[in-house]
């Protein structure tokens, strides 16, 4: 187990450290050398184990870039700030072009330092990023375009477990002409300590933090405005009734103006606050933000298990213990919803039966009862078989799955594409990570907004099949638009 070396308030790298980094350096412009192609060198220490949010909050301002993450699997966290490496891709090959190139540039990295071994998933330099929900993102949502994905320069990675542990890792792209030492001198100083973070609170400790409500009063817009929203449901019953699809699921906007600016990092504290089991995400890229709180993940890959998530079939939450069970029972016997979240189980099963010699899932779903809502939901997890797949190739094969577009597939999502009218951008797009390896965690970026400055663009869909009702719908996406509205002082 590496203790950490670092005095709290002492230089983050010592002369020792400093010079271990410049033997990477000088390593990896060596081989770019040899091999004439840009080579990814990475280096690492332990750090005093610290809460990722105050890792975040101490770091993200130093690049235009950053990433927060916090896993709903098993805690685990990673801060990615500024990008070494970017890799984007456009159209529908977008996510299997960013797979070659990220297998391409890890096969000859340069590792050194003193990694933490103990962490559970992620060792190594991780590729962070996301994918939109459907390629072809607009101008308005161009800084989270069809692909981008990164090697950050600056990569904190946490685990709860076994022991505490936090990993620093510095990670640089050398070219054969570049002067080594002047890197390693550009990464320690990247690395070097802001003033110390603002306390922060674990979900489960002390009080939560102070609510903010932006003044002057924010003005709110509906796109397309609830009427319109609830009769495109309509058309959209009357297309299933005509057999064109089963299931579609639309989402829509809520575009608010505050006339100051949103705190982001109050914006995450209270996400993180409100929804302790949720997957916490926090994009930042060129003064934009993408950041949610999402209960559903798409895949994750550890050693040979892989999981994934069916969630779909929503009730409300009741105000007391009684009519909380009769919303549960209604959410357990509905046929409608049960065949809604029966069509995305049936999609993960077949998706992962591809590469997995051992698909498993419970025969009914449980209820996951959230805050604001209930889900219905079903893990399903698979053993990969004896070809190797990395969790990338898991991501292309899912996304998106009828939880967030419809079944069967092609009709759902060309109808979508035809009459949504709206940009989704990386609302139900994805988000996560990915190691040398092919493993990593992505989750659907639901419960999630877009933000820049005081305006704001709040997401929420609903799944449409025979016998939806558009007032019951709308007041679904309502009751999924509330953490997000909480979160960002608005409500
Ligand atoms: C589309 C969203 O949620 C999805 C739709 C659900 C449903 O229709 O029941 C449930 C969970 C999610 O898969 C959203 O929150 O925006």
């Amino acid at each position: 187990m590496p203790t950490p070396t670092t005095a709290p308030g002492g230089p983050l790298l010592g002369p020792t450290s400093r010079e271990a980094l410049r033997a990477v350096c000088r390593r990896a412009v060596e081989i770019a050398r040899q091999r004439r192609r840009p080579v990814l060198a990475s280096w690492a220490t332990p750090l005093p184990h610290t809460d990722a949010v105050a890792l975040w909050r101490r770091w993200r301002d130093r690049a235009d870039r950053s990433l927060l993450w916090e896993s709903a699997w098993d805690r685990g966290s990673l801060v990615a700030v500024g990008a070494a490496h970017v890799l984007t891709g456009r159209g529908t090959g977008r996510i299997a072009s960013v797979r070659d190139s990220w297998q391409l540039l890890i096969q000859d990295a340069v590792a050194g330092g003193r990694p933490v071994v103990t962490l559970p998933t992620g060792q190594g330099p991780l590729l962070v990023g996301g994918f939109s929900f459907a390629p072809g993102a607009t101008a308005r949502t161009a800084p989270f375009p069809d692909a981008l994905m990164w090697v950050p320069t600056l990569q904190l990675r946490s685990s709860p477990a076994p022991a505490p542990t936090t990993e620093l890792r510095l990670n640089a792209v050398v070219h054969p002409g570049d002067a080594p030492d002047q890197i390693a001198a550009f990464l320690a100083q990247l690395a070097e300590h802001h003033p110390p973070a603002p306390p922060t609170h674990r979900p489960s400790e002390g009080p939560p933090p102070p609510r903010r409500t932006p003044a002057p009063p924010a003005t709110r817009h509906e796109l397309p405005s609830a009427g319109a929203w609830q009769d495109l449901i309509r058309r959209a019953v009357h297309r299933i009734g005509e057999g064109a699809f089963e299931k579609v699921v639309l989402a829509r906007e809520l575009r608010i103006v505050a006339g100051t600016p949103f705190d982001i990092p109050a914006a995450v504290e209270r996400l993180r606050h409100t929804y302790p089991d949720a997957t916490l995400f926090a994009v930042e890229n060129s003064g934009h933000t993408f950041l949610g709180a999402t209960p559903e993940y798409l895949v994750r890959l550890s050693g040979r298990t892989v999981q994934t998530l069916g969630l779909a079939g929503t009730a409300p939450r009741g105000a007391t213990p009684e009519d909380d069970a009769a919303f549960e029972r209604e959410l357990t016997d509905s046929a409608k919803l049960r065949h809604e979240h029966d069509v995305v189980v049936h999609t993960l099963r077949d998706a992962l039966r591809t590469s997995c010699s051992r698909v498993t899932a419970p025969p009914s779903p449980t209820v996951l009862k959230l805050p604001n809502v209930q889900h219905l939901s079903t893990a399903v997890d698979g053993h990969l078989g004896e070809r190797d797949a990395g969790i990338l190739e898991f991501v292309e094969r899912l996304h998106p799955t009828p939880a967030l577009g419809g079944h069967p597939k092609a009709p759902s999502l060309d109808w979508l594409s035809r009459h949504e009218g709206l940009d989704r951008g990386w609302y139900a797009g994805v988000v996560g990570w990915t190691d040398a390896a092919g493993r990593g965690e992505f989750a659907v970026a639901i419960r999630s907004a877009l933000v820049r400055a005081d305006m704001a663009s709040l997401y929420a869909g609903c799944g449409i099949v025979a016998g939806s009702e558009p007032a019951a719908e709308y007041a679904e996406s309502c009751a999924k638009l509330r953490p997000m509205l909480h979160a960002l002082g608005v409500e």
